[in-house]
């Protein structure tokens, strides 16, 4: 644990430097990790607890994504099993189910949850809404969380790339007294880059803000708003997209990731720092009341409800997918296609 300033605010935080792979592996080492659920989540975290040498299965239900788990070397029978197999076999079980999907098959699997195992989730919302999920754990089991704070795809690629994801940790349950130990441990093993400490229901609340607000469909939103701005006013679909999003994504955004927001302004003209800084606060003052919206529509459950009815709709792929496409075939979309083929490393 490692005491850390976040802009005047102290916290723990918990790196491979204080618990180190080995230790995790130590902590865990009589442990049969079952990873239910090999979507996105499930993949990343399986393949680099394998890959760090800690004993797992995965249970997944047959369909494509049981198909990609065999295609990545989980061998139906030895390391591949059916959901309620695999929590069966398994002694701490990673639910990486959709959240809908969890609640679908809480009443055949809470049966399996037997004293001295452990229930890991990777997102507060089925505990954190239980009074809507149904998902009450039985009380002499551990239940833990890691949270990565990214998709699960990009866990696994920065993993082989020696690098890692932030993850927020967090204990709803110790019946063992080793509860925050495990959760630490399989933080570590799945890639995390530091492990900051949280509750159940701040990371539920928190993430379901975070993906409707700036991480998803604030963007999306925002772009969308204003290429449609520029359109309007005669620009090319070239001179939208590039001022909209080809920019930001291809030289700006590195910019701020790599040394903050300042940084980023410091490495544009003066006029652009001088407009940018005096409509900042405009459109701040502009999205706060909905953000402020958003968050009481997360905080009332409302938005959790909204997904589990939803999402728990025989054919909400189908639907969910079939609105993806809508936003693929945007204009604005459909020309990021053009601009992305023109890149020079595409040429
Ligand atoms: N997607 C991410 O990168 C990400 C990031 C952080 C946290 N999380 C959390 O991790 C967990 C898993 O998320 P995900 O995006 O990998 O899940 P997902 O939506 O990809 O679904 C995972 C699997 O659940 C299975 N499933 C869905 N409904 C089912 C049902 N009714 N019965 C049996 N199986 C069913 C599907 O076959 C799918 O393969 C969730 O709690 C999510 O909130 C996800
Ligand atoms: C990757 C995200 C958006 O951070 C995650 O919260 C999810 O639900 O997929
Ligand atoms: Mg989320
Ligand atoms: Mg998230």
């Amino acid at each position: 644990m490692a005491e850390m300033n976040f802009g005047g605010v102290m916290e723990t935080v918990v790196t491979n430097k204080e618990f180190s792979v080995e230790k995790a592996r130590e902590v865990l080492k009589n442990e049969t990790i079952a990873v239910i659920g090999y979507g996105i989540q499930g993949p990343g975290q399986a393949c680099n607890l394998r890959d760090n040498g800690f004993n797992v299965i995965v249970g997944q239900r047959e369909g494509k994504t049981y198909e990609k788990a065999k295609a990545d070397g989980w061998e139906p029978g030895k390391t591949l099993f059916s959901i309620e197999e695999a929590i069966q076999k398994g002694t701490f079980i990673c639910m990486l189910l959709s959240d809908a999907g969890q609640i679908a098959v809480w009443p055949k699997i809470k049966q399996y949850l037997t004293p001295g195992k452990t229930l890991y989730y990777s997102h507060g919302f089925a505990i954190n809404w239980q009074d809507r999920t149904g998902v009450v754990p039985p009380n002499d089991i551990d239940v833990v969380m890691v949270a990565p704070k990214g998709s699960g795809t990009s866990l696994r690629t920065l993993f082989r790339e020696g690098r890692g994801i932030n993850c927020s940790y967090a204990v709803h349950q110790d019946a063992s007294g080793h509860a925050e130990e495990k959760a630490l441990a399989i933080g570590i093993g799945i890639g995390a880059g530091y492990l900051f400490k949280t509750t159940f229901q701040r990371e539920a609340t928190s993430d379901l803000t975070g993906e409707r607000g700036s991480l998803m469909g604030a963007m999306e939103g925002l772009f969308e708003a204003q290429y449609e701005v520029l359109r309007e006013h005669g620009h090319s679909p070239s001179e939208a997209f590039n001022e909209t999003v080809e920019e930001m994504t291809q030289s700006l955004m590195p910019l701020f990731g790599e040394k903050g927001m300042d940084w980023m302004y410091a490495n544009c003209s003066t006029t652009a720092q001088r407009g940018a800084l005096d409509w900042a606060p405009r459109f701040r003052e502009a999205i706060k009341p909905v953000m402020e919206w958003l968050y009481l529509s997360v905080k009332t459950g409302n938005e959790a409800q909204i997904s589990i009815d939803r999402n728990s709709q025989p054919d909400y792929r189908e639907k969910l997918n079939a609105e993806l496409e809508e936003m693929r075939n945007k204009e604005i979309w459909r020309a990021g296609v053009t601009v992305r083929k023109l890149r020079p490393e595409n040429n």
